[in-house]
């Protein structure tokens, strides 16, 4: 009788034991738990205590205070203590998530479009001149004969018994509009975005419209406020991105006034400087 005493104390201090490794495991599983808490939702934790059976039965709403291992909290309180994070925002959050990925995937992939633009605005903004002809205004008087004639890209100019023809870019014809005049010019914007400097001038003799073409008036807005405008809209399009501009409006009116015969003429022309205008610089510099 003694012996079988004896046994049954000895197997109730193993149980004693197993019990106390049961909580301590118990909390150490939730207190991992807890910790990758934000990703696990509340179904996910409660299948996984019940797989290890640490969580109390439905009907345990108590637990006596002899569950409690010294030093370690029951494990019912453990429970309550674990941060769940509720079904539905789980699902909001897996969702913002995937919604992340795909911005971010989306910016990657505006990066290698911007970086081949970049390239192929390299390659076609090199120096372009376009000539633009004003129509005849109703105080001129009306001549009899057209002293210039204009395909796409070529001008005829008859004066005083002399022809001389001149290659552009693109000539703007005296119907041209604002617009189309502006649609040429803008992807120099685009590439000042890009951070390279750019610069549009305009060039000619007095009256030829160079304050109509790059200012313009408040019904046909010129280059100048299109361009900023441009730019406004461009660059409060791309959030992620700050961007500084720093603008130029040089006006040189007596140079053409004073020098426009056909000697100075004609060396703009050799160097390339040559526009029909020039009295306003006006650039557009990437900090
Ligand atoms: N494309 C055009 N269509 C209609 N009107 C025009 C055009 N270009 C110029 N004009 C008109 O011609 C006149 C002279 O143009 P503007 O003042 O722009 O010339 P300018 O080259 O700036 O002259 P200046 O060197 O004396 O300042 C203005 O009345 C302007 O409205």
């Amino acid at each position: 009788m003694a012996k079988l005493r004896e046994e049954i104390a000895v197997q109730k201090a193993k149980e004693t034991e197993l019990n106390k490794t049961i909580h301590i495991t118990g909390y150490f599983s939730i207190t991992g738990l807890t910790r990758i808490g934000s990703r696990l939702s509340e179904t996910e934790v409660k299948q996984l205590m019940e797989a290890t059976q640490l969580l109390p039965s439905e009907t345990e709403t108590q637990v006596s205070n002899s569950d409690s291992v010294e030093g370690l909290l029951p494990v019912s309180k453990v429970y309550t203590d674990v941060a769940v994070v509720p079904e539905q925002q789980n699902n909001e959050i897996q969702h913002l998530i995937s919604n992340l990925q795909k911005v971010e995937e989306l910016r990657l992939k505006q990066r290698v479009v911007d970086g081949k633009r970049r390239q192929a605005l390299s390659k076609i903004l090199d120096i372009k001149v376009f000539c633009r002809i004003r129509p005849n205004l109703s105080k001129e008087k009306r001549r009899n004969y057209e002293p210039v004639s204009a395909e796409s890209e070529r001008v005829r100019v008859k004066f005083g018994g002399t022809r001389k023809e001149y290659a552009f870019d693109k000539v703007f014809h005296q119907d041209t509009t604002q617009e189309s005049v502006f649609v040429e010019v803008e992807p120099i914007l685009r590439s000042a975005m890009d951070g390279h400097n750019v610069c549009i001038f305009a060039y000619g003799q007095t009256g030829t419209g160079k304050t109509f073409t790059m200012d313009g008036t408040n019904e046909q807005l010129g280059i100048i406020p299109r361009a900023i405008e441009e730019l406004f809209r461009q660059t409060s399009m791309d959030a992620s991105s700050s961007f500084t501009f720093s603008m130029r409006h040089l006006n040189e009116p007596t140079m053409c006034r004073c020098n426009m015969d056909s000697q100075l003429f004609d060396i703009l022309s050799k160097v390339l400087l040559f526009l029909m205008y020039f009295e306003f610089l006006y650039m557009i510099q990437w900090l």
